[in-house]
């Protein structure tokens, strides 16, 4: 059997195998918006405050789902609050793979959530039809009553004059960036068992048994990858194919690309610089101190984090040229940022948006780093089958809206994602339709 061939017999495993997840997922919507529903969720203490109440929302509050409160738990005594907060602008958020993404995105979730914003939500799943590029067609209809969209942030690769057509003008855009070694190897891990390029070296790794899948990989890259298989699309310049640019090869419209992306994007954020990215972040969408506590997700086990050294770094690099050029330019930008923006402001805040966290962090969680066999459905992470993804168990003995609280500041993407959809349609996520 050809190596091309083998690799779409592969895919079409993977196809069959997400399906069999969607299932399943449906059915773990529905258990974790019901214990959503359950977990602490008080009623808003200004019911009437909506940003764009739709009918949807005005029957589930009426019918005693109450959408989160807008505050932290009151019985906290929390402090060092940047700023009152003001109404959020619209926002973008371009979730790239294995970055931290989650991490924010969980953090736009609970102040979409807040503001009883209007998502855009994909048509199908988690994610807008990936890897293909976004299209407006991938997006999920208006809620009734609802005028224009105020957060987006799935997965997709960008198209920014689709995008354009979905998004308010006023939009804000953010994205992204991590250091591009570390982003190689978290994805070559994670998704080893579902890139076709991937498959085949490991397949060869355990046949020869000499050196690691990862090894053998970077010795020739070329070998497993197929450029024209699109389930490769993450096996070389992964971010750079996720803002929609060329990850192939270097060609001459790169450096108008870059422009267009800096053009468009009012923060990339740099995972090394995460709370300082924050902070900038905070800054731009009005977020105080508290709305943007974290706790870092999709984390794995050290012992599962392959440690490369140097030969295997200047491979990866090789590989991944264009990412690396991507990455040092929008480094450049955001050191500029935060030149502008005050380095001893930003390090005093960064400070106190530490002591915060940590606080909230004390307050809500009781486990750090936990096994998924040892966590509920509701707060498992979603568990590629080549890594293991630790979570969070949260404290007991908590109130009902600390729990609410806690309970979204730890929840995986797939769970949000899903409770937030049926809050807005009143229906759970479709899977994508079987030709
Ligand atoms: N706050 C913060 N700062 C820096 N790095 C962070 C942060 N939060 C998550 N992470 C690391 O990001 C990796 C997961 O990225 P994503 O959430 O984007 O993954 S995914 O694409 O949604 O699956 C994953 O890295 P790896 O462990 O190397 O895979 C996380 O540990």
């Amino acid at each position: 059997m050809t190596i091309h061939r083998l690799a779409n017999r592969l895919w079409r495993y993977r196809v069959t195998g997400l399906m069999l997840t969607l299932g399943v997922t449906c059915l773990l919507i529905f258990v974790g918006t019901f214990l959503l529903q359950h977990s602490g969720a008080q009623p808003a203490a200004n019911p009437g405050s909506s940003r764009h109440d739709n009918p949807h929302q005005e029957r589930r509050r009426r019918s005693g789902f109450q959408p989160w409160n807008d505050q932290a738990p009151k019985d906290v005594h929390f402090h060092n609050i940047i700023k009152p907060r003001t109404q959020t602008p619209p926002v973008v958020f371009l979730k790239t793979h294995k970055t931290g993404s989650s991490t924010v995105q969980n953090l736009l979730f609970r102040m979409g959530e807040r503001d009883r914003a209007t998502f855009a939500f994909p048509r199908h799943t988690y994610h807008f039809n990936y890897p293909e590029s976004f299209s407006a067609k991938f997006v999920d209809e208006l809620p009734d009553g609802s005028s224009q969209y105020d957060l987006l942030c799935s997965n997709m690769r960008l198209d920014v004059g689709q995008l354009k057509q979905v998004m308010p003008e006023d939009a804000i855009y953010i994205t992204i960036l991590r250091e591009p070694l570390r982003t190689f190897e978290s994805i070559f891990s994670y998704y080893s068992s579902t890139i076709p390029a991937f498959i085949l070296a490991k397949k060869v790794a355990q046949q020869t048994g000499h050196k690691s899948a990862l090894s053998l990989f970077l010795d020739s890259p070329d070998a497993f990858w197929d450029p024209n298989e699109p389930g490769n699309s993450l096996a070389k310049n992964p971010m750079s194919f996720d803002l929609g640019i060329d990850s192939q090869q270097w060609n001459s419209t790169w450096r108008t690309d870059l422009a267009l992306l800096e053009e468009t994007f009012n923060l990339v954020m740099i995972a090394e610089h995460f709370d300082e990215s924050l902070i900038l972040l905070g800054s731009l969408l009005n977020l105080n101190l508290e709305e943007l506590a974290y706790v870092r997700l999709n984390t794995r086990p050290p012992q599962d984090i392959l440690p490369l050294d140097d030969e295997t770094k200047d491979q990866i690099s090789a590989w991944n040229t264009l990412d690396v050029l991507l990455y040092d330019f929008f480094l450049q930008l955001f050191l500029e940022k935060v030149e502008k923006y005050g380095l001893e402001r930003l390090n005093s805040e960064v400070a106190l948006l530490r002591a915060t966290t940590n606080r909230i962090r004390r307050m809500c969680v009781a486990r750090t780093g936990v096994h998924p066999r040892e966590l509920e459905d509701l707060v498992k992470p979603w568990q590629a089958d080549t890594v293991t993804i630790l979570g969070y168990q949260i404290q007991k003995n908590l109130t009902r809206q600390e729990q609410g609280f806690c309970t979204r500041l730890v929840l995986p993407e797939l769970q949000y994602h899903a409770h937030l959809y049926f809050q807005q349609y009143g229906r759970d996520l479709r899977a994508v339709p079987t030709e």
